[in-house]
């Protein structure tokens, strides 16, 4: 057990470097099994849930190695099973893209349910839809998918719902299909028009990625590839809601300015001054900060995984704002944790309406998911006093180095470990 100790107070100033995108990385590193060969893949962050798809690969016979801090080499050429059991798969969402990239492979896998942040229900009706029109059949059994073909024929798919999860297992399953497969209603998150580049880099053809009619027409087989994943649009949008939470100024470097503009737009509108570079981006806040409504929707709308970070700003803000979740059912568990520090939040299904409370106070608090975590990180840089924050493992699933990164900035964060009844045992400052 560890936890996060934040003195807050302190305007974040300087520069900080955006790791790889956790939900790039989280498609690609499955989507290597369809290379049969050797892939390196670059800016892959450091994080758990990159260790426990490692893990996956290493427990399927891939063979696993890093080259340098974000540089990993990963052998798929002979894998000797088709199977995730449940202690691997439980641990993070994206072990449910090995169906997708072991279907495509092997025409056969078995991965027990995925875990993941738990926002309510989590529903994976339309991977099975998009698979089972390839020419799959899938069981679900004690908690395993089973899915298996003997051949996969391209096809239309229209998916029900706007999904990321979807799209990255439909595209897996059918780059290596007979003829054209067309998903409609795709998502166009960054992360998807990675993995697509990443899928041709190893041979696929798949074009339309990024817009929502995906069309991939099938090759017999892929093959390795060098590949570096994209900046991670989330992270980069912590620290810009970070920043402006303290009243700073911190320069984004390795971001990509367009995956952030809704991100950028909501923080103008509040009052944040932005300018952007190539490939940096500059946050800055003296002012005060104005209420503002969002809505999270899909890409190209406000992310979803940004909705705590928000919270936390909007309270900080003067007067009433308003939140909708549009993705998700229950993504509001944070709040009364942020409720502990002072914040007024009153939640209704899947809205939130907040009142600007200018400023939080410490308080001992849990990290309730990653992005919920995210935010308390934020309000306690905030916050008078000491802010302990317990739980931090969901934290660590998606931020590398996060505490390291803000001390770069000024902040006084150490990360220590506890033993099991709450005692301190080390700082790893
Ligand atoms: C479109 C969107 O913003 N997706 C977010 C979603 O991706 P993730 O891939 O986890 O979830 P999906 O994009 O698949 O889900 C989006 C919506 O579709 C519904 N759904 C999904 C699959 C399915 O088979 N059936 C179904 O009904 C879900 O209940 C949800 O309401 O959560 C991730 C973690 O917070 C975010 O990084 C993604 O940005
Ligand atoms: C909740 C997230 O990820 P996952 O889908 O892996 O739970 C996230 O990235 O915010």
């Amino acid at each position: 057990m560890n936890k996060y100790v934040i003195t807050g107070g302190k305007k974040l100033q300087g520069e900080v470097s955006i790791s790889g995108a956790k939900n790039a990385a989280v498609a690609i590193l499955p989507a290597t099994v369809l290379a049969g060969g050797v892939c390196r893949i670059e800016n892959v962050p450091n994080i758990s849930d990159v260790s426990s798809l490692l893990d996956i690969l290493t427990h399927m016979g891939a063979r696993v190695r890093f080259l340098q801090r974000s540089v990993v080499e990963i052998d798929t050429t002979h894998l000797h099973t088709p199977q995730v059991p449940y202690e691997l798969a439980r641990k993070m969402r994206a072990s449910c893209y090995f169906l997708g990239a072991l279907l495509g492979r092997y025409h056969r896998a078995q991965v027990a349910m995925p875990g993941g942040c738990d926002f309510g229900v989590r529903p994976i009706d339309q991977h099975i839809k998009g698979m089972e029109l390839l020419g799959a059949t899938v069981l679900l059994e004690h908690g395993v998918v089973e899915v298996s073909a003997s051949a996969l024929c391209g096809t239309s798919i229209y998916l029900d719902v706007v999904s990321v999860g979807a799209t990255v297992n439909v595209l897996l399953s059918a780059v290596c299909s007979e003829g054209l497969t067309v998903i409609e209603n795709a998502a166009k998150e960054p992360h998807i028009v990675d993995l697509a580049n990443f899928l041709n880099a190893m041979g696929a053809d798949v074009r339309g990625a990024g817009t929502d009619v995906i069309k991939v027409h099938g090759v017999p087989r892929l093959h390795g590839c060098t590949y570096s994943i994209i900046p991670d649009q989330i992270e980069a949008g912590t620290f810009m809601a970070a920043a402006a939470a303290t009243g700073g100024r911190v320069l984004l470097k390795n971001v990509i300015p367009k995956h952030l503009e809704s991100i950028s737009a909501k923080l103008a509108e509040m009052g944040v001054q932005i300018t952007e570079y190539d490939d940096s981006l500059l946050v800055e806040r003296n002012g005060a900060l104005n209420h503002a409504n969002l809505k999270t929707m899909p890409h190209p709308g406000f992310p979803t995984d940004m909705q705590p970070q928000m919270a936390v700003l909007l309270s900080l803000a003067q007067g009433t704002s308003i939140i909708t979740e549009g993705v998700w059912d229950n993504r509001f568990r944070y709040v009364e944790e942020l409720k502990r520090m002072g914040a007024n939040i009153q939640v209704d299904g899947k809205i939130a309406v907040v009142e600007g409370v200018g400023r939080l106070l410490a308080a001992p608090v849990k990290a309730t998911d990653l992005r919920a975590g995210a935010a308390m990180l934020i309000a306690g840089l905030v916050a008078h006093g000491v802010t302990e924050i317990e739980d931090i493992r969901h934290i660590e699933r998606g931020y590398e180095y996060v505490d390291e990164k803000f001390r770069a900035l000024g902040a006084q964060i150490e990360r220590v470990s506890v033993t099991p009844d709450g005692e301190p045992l080390a700082s790893a400052v």
